[in-house]
Parts: C-alpha cells; structure tokens; sequence
C-alpha cells in the first residue's frame, strides 16, 4: 500500500440517497480537487484554509456535474493526518460515479477498505486499538456495544496500556544500565519499588483480562437460550419479543427443529435469543438432533428460559411431573446457569387456576438454585414486558454499569494474556534474585505485547487482517 497516493472513496454507502459524501485524502488532495471545482465565491480551493466549506460546482470540463459543498482539510489538520478534501453531491449513484471516476481519471486511487483510517494510525492520529475501535463502532448496534467502542475509540484502553507500559519501560532501562555497570555491582532499579510495579501491572491485567468475558458477550449479544416442550410457545414468545413474524409458528408439535437466532436490543443492551427444539425423549431421527443441539445452546447461553405450557401443567400432574424432572436435568447438567421457569398461555387459565399455578411453580422454583419464576402469555403479551425487566437485570448487575475499560477484542485478550505470562515471568524471577540481564529479557518480551495492542509493534499481515474488515472510505 503506498502512502504517496491520493487516494478516493464514497464515504456513504452505495445507493440513492439525499446527499453521498466522497472523501479524496492524500498529499495531492487538494492540488487534484481544486482545478475540478469552479466555486461561487470565485475563490480558489487552493487558497481556502483548513475546516473550511464551500459550495460551487464540480466540473469535467465545460460539463457541470454537480453542485456541491467542498471541505478542506489541510494535513496534518485531518481525519487521515493528510491534505483532504470531502465533497458532498447530490446522492445519486450516477452523480457519486461521475465524480469518482472524474477524481481518478486526474490521478487519484481508489482506496481500499479501511485505507483512510490506515493513514490515520500510520500518521500517529491514532494508534492501532483506537483504529480498531472505529470499527466497532460503526458496526455498534446497541448502548452496550457503542459505549465500549466510544471508549476505546477515544483512547481510554491505550492510555491504561500506554502508562503500564512506559514504567515498565523506564525499569527495562535502569535494569540494563546495570548491565553497563556490571563490575560495579551497582541497583539503579530499586527492587522493592520494581515488584511493586510488577503487582499493579498484574493488577490491571488480570482485570482487563477478566472484562474480556463480559465485554465479548455484550459485543454479539447476550446469549439467551428459549426452551421448553415442543409446542409450548416458543416461537410465539419469540416473535412477541421480536416484534415480527421470524419463526414458524404452528400447532404441530416439533414444528422448530432447527436453532433459530434472533438479536434485540432491551433497554440498551443486545440480547441474542436461541430458540431451540423441546427436549422431548423420541425416535424421530431429526428431532434427536435438534434435543442433543439444545443442550448445546444451553451449554452456551448465559441465562435459559424455560417454557411451560400452564394449561397443561395445571390441570395435568403427569405433566407437572415431567416439567420437574425437566428442570432437574438443565439443573443437574448447568446448575450455576440463572434459569427462568415461565409459564406461557396463562390467559388459558381462570384466576383460581392461576394462583394454585403459582404456588407449584414456588415449590419447583425453591428447589433449585438460581431459578426463578413468570407467568406469562406469549399471545396476549402480558409479562411480556417483565420478562425483558428480568433479563435486563441479569446483565445490569455485572460489570455494564462501571466506566471501567472492556476488552472487547480477541486480538487484544491474546496479546494481555501472553503480556500477563511474561510478568509473571518477571515476578518469578525477582523472587529468585535472577540478574538485571536475565529480568530484562522478559521485561522486554512483556513490553512486546503491550506493543502489539497499540500498534507499537506490528507488521504488514496484521494491519492486512484489521483493516480489511473495514468498509471502503472508511
Ligand atoms: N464529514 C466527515 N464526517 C465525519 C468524519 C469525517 O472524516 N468526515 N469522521 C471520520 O471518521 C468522524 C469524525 N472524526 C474526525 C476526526 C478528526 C477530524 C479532524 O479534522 N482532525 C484534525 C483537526 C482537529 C481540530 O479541528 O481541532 C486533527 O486531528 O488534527 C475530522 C473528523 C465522523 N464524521
Ligand atoms: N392461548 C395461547 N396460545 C399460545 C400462546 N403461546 C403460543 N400459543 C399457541 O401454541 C401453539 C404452539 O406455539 P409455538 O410458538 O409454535 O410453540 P413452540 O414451543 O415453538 O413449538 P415447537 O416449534 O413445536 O417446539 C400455537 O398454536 C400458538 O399460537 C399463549 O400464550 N396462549
């Protein structure tokens, strides 16, 4: 990828819209832009200075193209640190093209996917974890997801890493001074003070580390598993949360063989559900599998929500039964796994039905850990709204709340866990009373990766991989 070119890309996305942005970024921006720009106040491009709009028109020619609003950014004033210029047209596909084509035609590039915010990290604007963040944040769908990418956007992530970081570096330094002054058996890098920075660094990354768990789960979605008999409701409360028609809804037992996923956002926060097969004993072949998959969901969801049919249960003590034994196999297979027992078709049921429903499903809930229980019904939607309060609680006591650091990607995870091996390394070595020389290779190869988060330390296959996953003109 060569940084000497000026490079073009749509900014918005493809298609018809009111207005489509076309960013040009590169040292000749504005030198390519200028002359293809006849503006209204007569004033040339060239001359206008830096955050600055103007309208006029974009011509081939004699031809006018378009009208539009030019913006200039003036390096190393910019998003990418470059000269840029953004013009702003009128939205049509056909209107976006011409210019494009125009712009490369007088020597412009057309920029690959994340090659502007590349020039960005390769111009110091931002380092390689706030470039990853752009991402995350274009791609952010609810509260949760945003605010973790805000975060590490604006740099909160790096700062913590950058400052662990330059003290460690500063004892490396000391450490190999002593090197230099071998003969003399001299400490320049007080012990005591150093295995007090070896425990706050071990601190941090073992806090940075444990967010990973929660930070991964609120980026896709909180995984919620929906299970229950066949042709309990399922679907339908599915659907009921969804607000749209997603599953198959049929009175046919069996009719959800297959795991479908759906994603919401509940008060801010993504929510993954899983509806599943029932766990039903049988011999139809494709059912078994969806029974043995359904456990696989569970295996993987963060809360289960078990469904029951409250008109059967309540007139049936076999069915009752079965539902017992039911729970007690999730329990005995996920016993720390929160469970919420729900009672769907309640609006099948007479307000006598209901309160003896409630005190048996008291008596089931009391014998198992982490279970609670809701009447609900996926038709009517009453507790439809409660249900989404409860889920929401699960979450809302863990780590959401505080504006402590995330980890979010897996990139990073690796490079904290393998930083967290090497100082421990270190510690072990205090402790033994290694020499500065032996200490500071693994000092060394700690602040290694640290440097691969930030970017410090990174090589062309890397930024390949991170910034392909970006859109073009991004
Ligand atoms: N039209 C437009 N909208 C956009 C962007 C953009 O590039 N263009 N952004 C891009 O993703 C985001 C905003 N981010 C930006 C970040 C820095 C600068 C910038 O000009 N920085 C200069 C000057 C700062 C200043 O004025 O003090 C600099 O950092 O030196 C511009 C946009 C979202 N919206
Ligand atoms: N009266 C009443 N009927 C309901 C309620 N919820 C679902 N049903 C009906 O129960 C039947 C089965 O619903 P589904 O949502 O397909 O059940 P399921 O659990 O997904 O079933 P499988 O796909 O077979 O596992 C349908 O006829 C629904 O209309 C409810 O709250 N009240």
């Amino acid at each position: 990828m060569k940084l000497n070119d000026t490079i073009v890309a749509l900014a918005t996305p493809s298609g018809a819209g009111a207005i489509a942005v076309i960013r040009v970024s590169g040292p000749d921006a504005i030198k390519i832009v200028a002359p293809l720009f006849k503006a209204k106040s007569k004033k040339d491009l060239a001359e206008q200075a830096t955050h600055t709009i103007h309208l006029g028109n974009v011509m081939d020619g004699e031809r006018t193209i378009d009208e539009v609003l030019a913006s200039v950014f003036r390096a190393p004033k910019s998003y990418t640190g470059e000269e840029t210029v953004e013009l702003s047209c009128h939205g049509s596909p056909y209107i976006q093209q011409e210019i494009i084509q125009l712009l490369i035609r007088k020597g412009c590039r057309s920029a690959e996917a994340g090659e502007f915010t590349l020039r960005a990290f390769l111009n110091a604007k931002m380092d390689l974890s706030q470039a990853e963040a752009v991402a995350d944040l274009i791609n952010s769908e609810n509260a949760a997801s945003h605010q973790m990418a805000m975060q590490q956007m604006r740099g909160g992530f790096s700062n913590e890493i950058q400052k662990l970081r330059e003290e460690l570096l500063n004892f490396a330094s000391l450490i190999e001074l002593e090197l230099d002054f071998a003969e003399e058996d001299v400490e320049f890098a007080n012990r005591d003070q150093f295995r007090d920075l070896v425990s706050r660094i071990q601190t941090v990354l073992k806090r940075l580390i444990d967010s990973f768990a929660t930070g991964n789960v609120l980026k896709n979605g909180i995984p919620v598993a929906i299970v229950g008999e066949p042709n309990v409701g399922k679907s339908t409360l599915l659907n009921s949360l969804l607000n749209e028609e997603r599953a198959i809804v049929s009175d046919i037992a069996g009719t959800t063989r297959d795991t479908i996923e759906d994603e919401m956002s509940i008060g801010g926060v993504g929510f993954r559900f899983i509806d599943t097969a029932g766990i039903r004993e049988t011999k139809d072949v494709v059912e078994s599998i969806g029974i043995k998959k359904t456990f696989e969901k569970i295996g993987q969801a963060q809360v289960v929500v078990y469904l029951v049919d409250s008109s059967q249960i309540a007139v049936n003590r076999e069915r009752l039964q079965e539902v017992r034994v039911e729970i007690e196999k999730i329990k005995n297979k996920f016993p720390q796994k929160p469970l919420l027992i729900i009672a769907n078709k309640t609006d099948r049921l007479a307000d006598e039905e209901i309160e003896n429903l409630k005190a048996k499903l008291e008596d089931i809930s009391s014998h198992a850990e982490r279970a609670e229980f809701l009447l609900l019904s996926a038709k009517t939607n009453l507790g439809v709204e409660e249900l989404k309060d409860r889920l929401l609680e699960f979450v809302n006591t863990g780590a959401l709340r505080n504006s402590d650091t995330i980890v979010t990607n897996s990139r990073h995870y690796a490079a904290l866990l393998k930083a967290l091996e090497e100082i421990n390394k270190v510690e072990d070595g205090l402790n033994a009373g290694l020499s500065g020389d032996l200490l500071a290779i693994d000092i060394r190869q700690a602040l290694h990766h640290f440097g691969e988060i930030t970017g410090e330390i990174t090589n062309d296959d890397l930024l390949g991989n991170i910034f392909a996953n970006f859109c073009i003109g991004k």
